[in-house]
């Protein structure tokens, strides 16, 4: 894999900070004096925190991130218990994952209800979800930001489009974005509404049945029986995208849990508290890693600053999504073809793609007639700009475009 120098700077903060000698202690000491100091000045110290994580030049210092694949915080990092006998060997496997006692899951101090999971994916099953959400999950009827100015004959078949440039030699130079490349979200289920930042009952398509199969077995683990996966927003990100401050709350039942699927590039992942004042605890999130914001976590405030390119010490994982043998993959994971990876790998290779499922419902609850007056995701939250089908700033909120 090559790097512009931009990657390769990163890569070398990246080494200092996973190396056994890290300082972190010292930084997050500094990170604490910072947040304080905000605090006192009455400065949004997210806002602040993903300027800082968001910054190029100089490129921010990733020492204070906590990396759950790497040396563990102790004080802020413990175990997760996850209920292994909710889910058979048998049925994890069927969706591409290992046994749930195998699963490496840390709750994080602070943050009752969240839950991370470092990469829980069987070897070799990362490319059948890599391939569902560039192939099958931009399909209509589902909805894309490229729907908001494109004839739905001309979003019909964005991999038809795409896969064959993304496959050539000289793909990436050069050349035109292909559609894929300017695909920002799509929307599974319920359609997210961006405007009214509400679901309907009238803005809705069938939910795909293995990607609700994966979040069943995920959610059980995790103490959620019976989770509905009713709606899903995924965002595909380029090396310069972030995503926005938001809380997500459009989703009517808050009991439930959101379940996050990353595949792909790296991220620096910010989760704060309930209030902009209260300092967010950064971490990074890699290619299969899954996080469950439940319970006191459900709420939260969290922003996605930056994507990084996979550092070097995580080669393993990118030799993982090579894709299995027909034998290996069993249950709902179709093997995937050498020529869909080509155009998969290629792309992926830059980008990152993350599924947030979401159980907007709870059981025998039903929509509203109209939808509330003042729902209040714009206010707080207000991650996207309806018009373009970019995500973008909110109000004061230091989001970006992708
Ligand atoms: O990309 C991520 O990790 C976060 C996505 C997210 O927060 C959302 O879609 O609501
Ligand atoms: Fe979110």
């Amino acid at each position: 894999m090559s790097f512009c120098n931009f990657e390769r700077k990163h890569f070398l903060i990246y080494e200092k900070m996973s190396s056994k000698n890290s300082f972190r202690l010292g930084v997050n000491c500094v990170m604490a004096k910072m947040a304080a100091s905000m605090v006192e000045s009455g400065e949004d110290v997210f806002r602040k925190m993903f300027k800082f994580y968001k910054r190029r030049d100089p490129p921010p210092d990733l020492r204070g991130v906590i990396d759950f694949s790497g040396e563990l915080p102790k004080d802020k990092v413990t175990p997760a218990h996850l209920d292994a006998a909710a889910v058979s060997d048998e049925e994890a496997a069927r969706v591409g994952l290992q046994p749930v006692r195998e699963w490496r899951a840390f709750s994080l101090q602070g943050f009752p209800g969240f839950i991370f999971i470092s990469n829980p994916f069987l070897r070799g099953s990362q490319p059948f979800w890599v391939r569902q959400c560039l192939k099958i999950y931009p399909q209509k009827p589902n909805v894309c930001n490229l729907d908001l100015h494109m004839s739905p004959c001309d979003t019909q078949d964005l991999w038809a489009k795409s896969a064959p440039v993304l496959r050539s030699p000289s793909s990436g130079k050069n050349q035109p974005k292909t559609l894929l490349e300017k695909l920002h979200w799509v929307t599974l289920g319920y359609h997210y509404n961006w405007d009214s930042k509400t679901y309907s009952a009238d803005n809705h398509t069938p939910f795909p049945a293995d990607l609700h199969s994966l979040s069943v077995q995920v959610a059980s683990a995790c103490g959620f029986p019976g989770f509905r996966s009713e709606a899903a927003i995924l965002n595909y990100y380029r090396p310069d995208s972030s995503l926005g401050i938001h809380v997500d709350e459009s989703e009517l039942d808050h009991t439930r849990p959101l379940l996050s699927f990353s595949f792909g590039q790296s991220a620096i992942f910010l989760l704060g508290g309930t209030r902009r004042q209260d300092p967010p605890t950064a971490m990074l999130v890699h290619s299969g890693d899954v996080m469950v914001m439940s319970g006191q976590s459900r709420l939260l405030y969290h922003a996605v600053p930056r994507i990084l390119p996979t550092p070097r010490g995580h080669a393993a994982l990118l030799e993982d999504l090579c894709p299995a043998s027909p034998q290996e993959v069993g249950g709902m994971l179709e093997p995937v073809s050498e020529e869909d990876w080509m155009a998969c790998s290629a792309y992926i290779q830059k980008s990152r793609v993350n599924m947030t499922v979401r159980q907007v419902l709870g059981a025998g609850q039903s929509f509203p007639e109209a939808p509330p007056p003042s729902v209040t995701r714009t206010e707080i939250s207000g991650y996207h700009d309806g018009e373009s089908g970019k995500r973008k700033r909110s109000g004061s909120d230091s989001t970006n475009e992708t």
